[in-house]
């Protein structure tokens, strides 16, 4: 029998939303418990929090289901002082509503079932069966820097995304408000922001406000008519080590895109174009070894497509999540409106001596 996932749809969102409330917690304290994983990527106990809280929620309601996540609690077992920051901040988030928290299933025991939750985020991934996917702190750089960042959680079922939800605390939640990073100058002031943008397979994209309790109403989105390139904005990582900012400029320029770059962290990225306050999403390789994440693109992907996009990579193939934890066959992203994704695509294939 076909489903709905509409139970799989609100306990994400739930879950996204209660997660975003504690890395809010992080986001506005000065000292974020950093530390640098084995690759020398950060990591922050809003990171371990925020995946403890997904994974708790998701283990009460879809006991049998994997899960993917990128945070392991090796770190933690040998770290009481971390260990210890992120049980408080855990088990002092809860959401308003108490039936919405209630769905969540309860409080986690202890610190020792904390970490153990951190851990059930171990699976291989691949191609068959239900597998959650969580990337708990998008961005972590953008979070660290005042940035956007995302919390992000996606369904795969036989290896195709089902669900998809990103929780963006730092965007505006306006729909119609204009592309930009900036999150203004005074980081305190929440005034008009947070945006839970969520996607089932077949049945559109949607965005409403992030709150502190049960779901307000959702609102369709779709992405924007393109019919001129040379008004189209275009968005791409902060960081250079991520996406090739040269090539970007260089296919902008070919297609007769005049707005400079939006500069973003995140799949923030993909919920933007999702809504059409920008248009197209480029993500070229910065070197030939790098395997991109499911984590960082199976929710987005979900939205942009239901919302009348496409996302591709730079070979044109569709993102394959069914090959393990990372998009071993798949080279870079390329998202936009599917009236002009082959437009786009061919010159980023022209540009990257890819034909
Ligand atoms: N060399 C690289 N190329 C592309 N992506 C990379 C990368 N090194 C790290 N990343 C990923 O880029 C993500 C952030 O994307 P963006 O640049 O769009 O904000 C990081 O997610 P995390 O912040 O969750 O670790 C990380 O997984
Ligand atoms: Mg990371
Ligand atoms: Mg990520
Ligand atoms: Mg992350």
């Amino acid at each position: 029998m076909a489903s709905n996932y509409l139970k799989e749809l609100e306990v994400a969102l739930l879950a996204v939303q209660r997660a975003v409330r504690l890395t809010k917690r992080v986001f506005h304290e000065k000292a974020k418990g950093t530390v640098s994983k084995d690759d020398k990527s950060p990591v922050t106990i809003g990171d371990f929090g925020a995946q403890a809280l997904i994974i708790s929620a998701l283990k009460a309601n879809f006991p049998h289901d994997e899960i993917v996540a990128e945070e392991e609690p090796a770190q933690l077992r040998e770290d009481a002082a971390l260990r210890d920051q992120i049980w408080e901040l855990v088990r002092n988030t809860k959401l308003d509503d108490a039936a919405a928290e209630g769905l969540l299933g309860g409080s986690i025991p202890d610190v020792d079932a904390m970490l153990d939750l951190i851990d059930k985020g171990n699976s291989k991934g691949g191609p068959r069966g239900r597998i959650w996917t969580i990337d708990p702190i998008d961005g972590t750089k953008g979070f660290l820097r005042g940035g956007q960042y995302a919390v992000c959680l996606a369904l795969l079922e036989d290896g195709q995304v089902k669900v998809g939800v990103l929780g963006c605390p730092n965007l505006p939640v306006d729909d119609s408000a204009p592309l930009t990073a900036d999150i203004g100058a005074n980081q305190s002031d929440d005034e008009g922001r947070g945006v839970l943008f969520s996607a089932v397979e077949g049945q559109g994209a949607m965005s409403r406000p992030l709150g502190t309790g049960g779901l307000s109403e959702g609102k369709t989105i779709s992405m924007k008519p393109i019919t001129n390139m040379s008004d189209a904005s275009f968005c791409e990582s902060v960081e250079a080590g991520h996406s090739n900012q040269s090539e970007s400029a260089q296919i902008a320029q070919k297609l007769g895109i005049t707005n400079p770059s939006v500069r973003m962290d995140s799949q923030a990225k993909y919920g933007s174009i999702a809504r059409g306050a920008g248009d197209i999403y480029l993500r070229l390789p910065t070197s030939k070894t790098y395997q991109e994440k499911i984590w960082d693109h199976a929710a987005g992907d979900l939205i942009v497509r239901e919302a009348g996009g496409q996302v591709t990579d730079t070979k044109g193939a569709r993102l394959d999540f069914s090959v393990g934890r990372t998009l071993a066959s798949n080279s870079g992203v390329v998202a936009a409106p599917a009236v002009v994704h082959g437009q786009v695509l061919d010159v980023v294939q022209q540009v990257l001596g890819l034909k």
